[in-house]
C-alpha cells in the first residue's frame, strides 16, 4: 500500500527506483503525486530524500504535459497511526555541518568525498518548487513541521487534512534556522507578528487555523483530502499553460528579486521568440540579409 489516502486506480508509477519517495503520473489528467515515504519518522528527509525530490521535480519539470504537482507525504505510521507531511531534516544524521548520508562512501577520490559532504540541500528544492513552472501543492495529510513547514509555506498553495493536519516551527527547538522562504516569505503570507510568533512561541497550529492565517488555501475531511487535491489539479490543468506560467513567475517575482526578474524575462523572451517579428530577426541573420521590421507595428 502507498498510502491510506491514495487511490491507486487514478495513478501509475513513474519509477519504484526511490527508496525515500513514491512518484505516480494520474492516469486522467496532466498531474504528478510526489511523496515522502518515510511514515514511522513522521517523513523526515535524510540527503537521499532531498536528493530524489529533487530528482523527481526536476523530471516533473520537463514533463510538457504535466501542469501540476501535488507534494505529500504517505502514511499513516505502522508504529502509531501518527500522519505527517515532513517532519523536517532527520535529526539522528545531523551532523555538525549538515545532514549526513547513511551509506558511507570508502573511496577516497575528490569526488567520493564530494558526494558524501553533509548537506543543507533542502534549500535547493525549495529554490526548484520557486522555479519549476507549473503550480506545486502541498497537500498535507498530518504534521507539516520545521523543515517540512518551510516545505508547504514555499510551495503554491497548500491543501491541509481538517482533521490531522497540524504545522508547527521547531527551528529554534535544534538550534536550526531557516532565514529565507521558511520565515521571510512566511511573513509575507501570514504578516510579521504572526510569523514571528510562530517560529518564537513554537505553537502548533490546526488546519483550519493555518487557513485562517492565510499560509493553508483550505482544510478539507481527511478522507477527501487527495480526491481534492486531484480536483485542484485537474482545474489548473484545464487553463492556459502560459497564463499559468507566466502568473507564477509574477507572484514570484516581487520576492525572488533579480533572479525573479530574470525567471519572469526568460519565459517573455520565450514568448517573443514566437512571434513573427522574431522569427523575421533570426531568418534576416541566417539569411544575411537586413532585417525588415517595418512591417511590424509599435504596439500600446
Ligand atoms: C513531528 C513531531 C511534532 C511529531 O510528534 P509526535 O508526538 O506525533 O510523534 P513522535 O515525536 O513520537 O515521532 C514519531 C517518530 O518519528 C521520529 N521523528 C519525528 N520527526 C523526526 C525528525 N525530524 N528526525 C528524526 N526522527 C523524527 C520520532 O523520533 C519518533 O521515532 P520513534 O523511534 O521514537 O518512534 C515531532 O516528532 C517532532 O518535533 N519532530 C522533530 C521536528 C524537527 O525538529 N525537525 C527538524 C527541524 S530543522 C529542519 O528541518 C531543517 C532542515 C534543513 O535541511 C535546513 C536547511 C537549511 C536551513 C534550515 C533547515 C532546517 O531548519
Amino acid at each position: 500500500m502507498v498510502s491510506k489516502l491514495f487511490d491507486a486506480s487514478r495513478w501509475e508509477p513513474i519509477t519504484d527506483e526511490f527508496e525515500d519517495l513514491t512518484y505516480h503520473r494520474s492516469t486522467e489528467t496532466g498531474a504528478v503525486r510526489i511523496a515522502f515515504d518515510r511514515p514511522e519518522v513522521r517523513n523526515a528527509f535524510r540527503p537521499e530524500t532531498v536528493d530524489e525530490l529533487y530528482t523527481a521535480l526536476d523530471h516533473a519539470k520537463r514533463q510538457t504535459d504535466v501542469g501540476c504537482v501535488l507534494l505529500t507525504g504517505n502514511g499513516p505510521s505502522s508504529k502509531d497511526g501518527g500522519w505527517a507531511f515532513c517532519s523536517g531534516g532527520d535529526q539522528r544524521i545531523r551532523g555538525d555541518a549538515g545532514y549526513e548520508y547513511e551509506d558511507e562512501d570508502d573511496g577516497d577520490t575528490p569526488e567520493a568525498e564530494q558526494q558524501s559532504a553533509p548537506r543543507l540541500h533542502i534549500l535547493e528544492v525549495q529554490r526548484l518548487i520557486r522555479h519549476i513552472p507549473k503550480p506545486v501543492i502541498a497537500v498535507v495529510p498530518g504534521w507539516a513541521v520545521g523543515g517540512g513547514h518551510s516545505l508547504h509555506v514555499v510551495c503554491d498553495m497548500t491543501l491541509a487534512s481538517a482533521e490531522h493536519a497540524k504545522f508547527l516551527q521547531t527551528d529554534p527547538d535544534v538550534a536550526s534556522f531557516d532565514a529565507g522562504f521558511g520565515s521571510a516569505y512566511l511573513a509575507r503570507q501570514v504578516g510579521h507578528k504572526k510569523a514571528r510568533e510562530v517560529f518564537f512561541l513554537g505553537k502548533t497550529y490546526s488546519a483550519e487555523e493555518a487557513v485562517e492565517m492565510g499560509m493553508a488555501n483550505e482544510a478539507v475531511p481527511h478522507g477527501e483530502l487527495e480526491s481534492t487535491a486531484h480536483e485542484w489539479a485537474e482545474t489548473i490543468c484545464s487553463k492556459s499553460p502560459m497564463a499559468i506560467r507566466m502568473l507564477k513567475y509574477a507572484f514570484n517575482m516581487d520576492s525572488d528579486g533579480l533572479v525573479g526578474q530574470q525567471v519572469f524575462a526568460g519565459e517573455a523572451t520565450r514568448l517573443g521568440y514566437m512571434t513573427d517579428e522574431a522569427k523575421e530577426g533570426r531568418d534576416a541573420f541566417n539569411e544575411n540579409r537586413d532585417p525588415e521590421f517595418r512591417k511590424f507595428e509599435w504596439h500600446y
